[in-house]
């Protein structure tokens, strides 16, 4: 069993609201995904980037230590927990930090807050922003990969439904601009407006 913090990143959606593959729209001129990875990279010890086989040929991991795959086939294609279950397929830890790549707004010190709660008997730490929950921008302890594998064999594919009979740790977070997840264009126009207005 390695040890510490490894990532997982899902990146092998649809994106049939934002109408084009979200990870390659830009923020600063830089591609969503590498938000992401630029935020997560100083805090675990190793990154999987988990996508569909349409999209991985598209990804870069140049100047980077990041591991691009796919989902296992198997399960390929089933949401977000297939991409996290293939993740921690492919890298033993005992903890993953979890992220989509639709946050470019993220940044290390927001990650960092989450990192504090990890602890024993814990199984997952998970944001609630402004009253929401964001299941996917979470800490999983490696014993969640069961409870997944479990889920996905029944077809329930919602993320959140993994806390139900899990030890979580929630942590309110009132700032909630980097955790804003861009689904729709007018997302992406609407955060940047407010940015350029608020400095
Ligand atoms: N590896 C993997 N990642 C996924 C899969 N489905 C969604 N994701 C990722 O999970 C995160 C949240 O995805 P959503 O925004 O809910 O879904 P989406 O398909 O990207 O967008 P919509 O089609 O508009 O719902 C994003 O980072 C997606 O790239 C999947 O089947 N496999």
């Amino acid at each position: 069993m390695g040890k510490g913090v490894s990532g997982i990143i899902v990146a092998g959606g649809k994106s049939s609201r934002f109408g084009s593959p979200k990870a390659f729209a830009e923020k600063d001129g830089i591609p969503f995904y590498q938000h992401t990875i630029a935020a997560m990279e100083p805090l675990v010890e190793s990154i999987v980037l988990v996508s569909s086989s349409e999209l991985i040929t598209k990804f870069t991991s140049e100047g980077t230590s990041v591991k691009i795959i796919t989902d296992n086939p198997d399960i390929a294609g089933q949401g977000p927990l297939a991409g996290i279950y293939s993740g921690m397929e492919h890298l033993t830890s005992e903890w993953y930090f979890i992220s989509p790549i639709d946050i470019p707004f993220i940044n290390t010190r927001t990650y960092e807050i989450l990192l504090e709660h990890i602890g024993a008997g814990k199984e997952a730490i998970v944001p609630i922003v402004n009253g929401r929950m964001e299941p996917l921008i979470s800490i999983f302890h490696y014993s969640i990969k069961e409870k997944i594998k479990e889920q996905l064999r029944c077809n329930e594919l919602a993320p959140r439904q993994l806390f139900q009979n899990s030890q979580v740790a929630y942590v309110e977070i009132d700032d909630a601009d980097p955790f804003r997840n861009i689904n729709y264009q007018e997302d992406l126009e609407r955060y940047i407006k407010t940015r350029e207005g608020g400095s």
